[in-house]
């Protein structure tokens, strides 16, 4: 397993597949690479299925045991069955996909070898839907909802980012994923630093604080240092506590933003669409090409990142006396030169 200076052990991957995608979220970040292209356009700079396997295999033989699959998109790689498939044994595979393709394919990425997958859903009103993912496909990501339960994926996490358009919406989701069995919630903090839009910013802490009060029982994921709040809806008996039957649900909070305990635990390296390692989410200065590597510079490429990785906040960025985020003085030259 490698470590890097900070102590953190890299476990998981995030692998980008495409950068295209069929909706246009006002919050998109495009894992930290700015808009996505639409579906149709061009796709000569994706990885080959070939090419994602053989970097698998690789963060195999260095104990990864964990690859989520990512977008833009995910769902629109046509081989993404074949490359979940072609996944090294051992390694867990989960999915994050607007949900709108899983009707009618869920049960095929199961047969591959899918375990789980996060579906993103911001409302339970079409109407709200529609003003957030700029897509009237609301029914299609309930029936993907519901296709991936069937397909017995588990647990089927709903993704909600909370932001000025949303963050009135939180207690009625929260009420959805406790009557709804095999649903879990996960409240993602809005990301301005990516999207450029601080107005649209709720205050986090706010949202953990109502959670805090609404939940019979809390949890500490050890990555990134998570807080996860199980709820009742009142249906459910002493016997359901930590369980995610119908009547409880789990809500967790993805809470990214200026927080170095976030970052301390953070164990995935990423890659871009394009075959691109990196350390972190919110930097592009320490790309590092894999192209058309072989296997023995794949596994050095992986090294040099993880020895590279520093955490984002807390390090990379530090506060000032003023007390805001600055780049920290010795990355500064590193950056510049990027
Ligand atoms: N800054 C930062 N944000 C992250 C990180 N991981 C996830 N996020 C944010 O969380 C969002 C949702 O991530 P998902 O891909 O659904 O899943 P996840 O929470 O990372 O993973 P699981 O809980 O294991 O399924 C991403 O789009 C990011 O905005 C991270 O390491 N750093
Ligand atoms: S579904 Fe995901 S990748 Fe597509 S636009 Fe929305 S946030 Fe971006
Ligand atoms: S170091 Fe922090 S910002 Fe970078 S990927 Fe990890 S958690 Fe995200």
């Amino acid at each position: 397993m490698l470590t890097d200076e900070f102590g953190r052990e890299v476990t998981g991957v995030r692998v980008s597949l495409t950068d295209r995608c069929n909706f246009d979220c006002v919050y998109c970040h495009n894992e930290g690479l700015g808009d996505t292209r639409g579906p149709m356009d061009p796709q000569d700079d994706e990885m080959s299925a070939d090419d994602v396997v053989r970097f698998l295999e690789v963060a195999a033989e260095f104990d990864v045991d964990a690859v989520k699959f990512t977008g833009g998109e995910p769902m629109l790689r046509q081989d993404l069955e074949e490359i979940i498939e072609r996944t090294p044994d051992g390694m867990e595979v989960s999915l994050t996909t607007n949900g709108t393709f899983l009707p009618g394919r869920a049960e095929a990425l199961v047969d591959a070898g899918l375990e789980r997958v996060n579906v993103s859903q911001d409302a339970l009103d079409p109407e709200d839907f529609a003003a957030v993912t700029k897509s009237g496909a609301y029914e299609k990501v309930l029936e993907g909802v519901e296709a991936a339960l069937e397909a017995g994926l588990d647990p089927v996490k709903l993704n909600m980012v909370v932001f000025e358009h949303t963050a009135g919406y939180v207690p009625e989701m929260v009420d959805h994923v406790a009557a709804n069995d095999g649903l879990q919630l996960q409240l993602i903090e809005y990301m301005p630093e990516l999207t450029g839009k601080p107005e649209w910013n709720v205050d986090i802490e706010r949202v953990h604080d109502w959670l805090a009060e609404r939940a019979d029982e809390i949890e500490h994921r050890e990555m990134h240092d998570r807080r996860r709040y199980w709820v009742s809806d009142g249906s459910s008996g002493a016997d359901d506590v930590g369980s995610n039957a119908a009547g409880r649900g789990m809500v967790e909070i993805v809470d990214p933003v200026e927080n170095p305990t976030f970052c301390a635990n953070c164990h995935r390296v990423r890659v871009t669409h394009e075959g691109y390692l990196k350390g972190c989410l919110n930097r592009n200065d320490d790309l590092k090409p894999m192209g058309e590597m072989t296997k023995p510079e794949i596994r050095d490429a992986f090294r040099e990142v993880v020895a590279d990785r520093v955490p984002y906040y807390g390090e990379y960025m530090v506060r000032n006396d003023d007390g805001e985020w600055e780049i920290n003085e010795k990355y500064l030259e590193e950056y510049a030169g990027a």
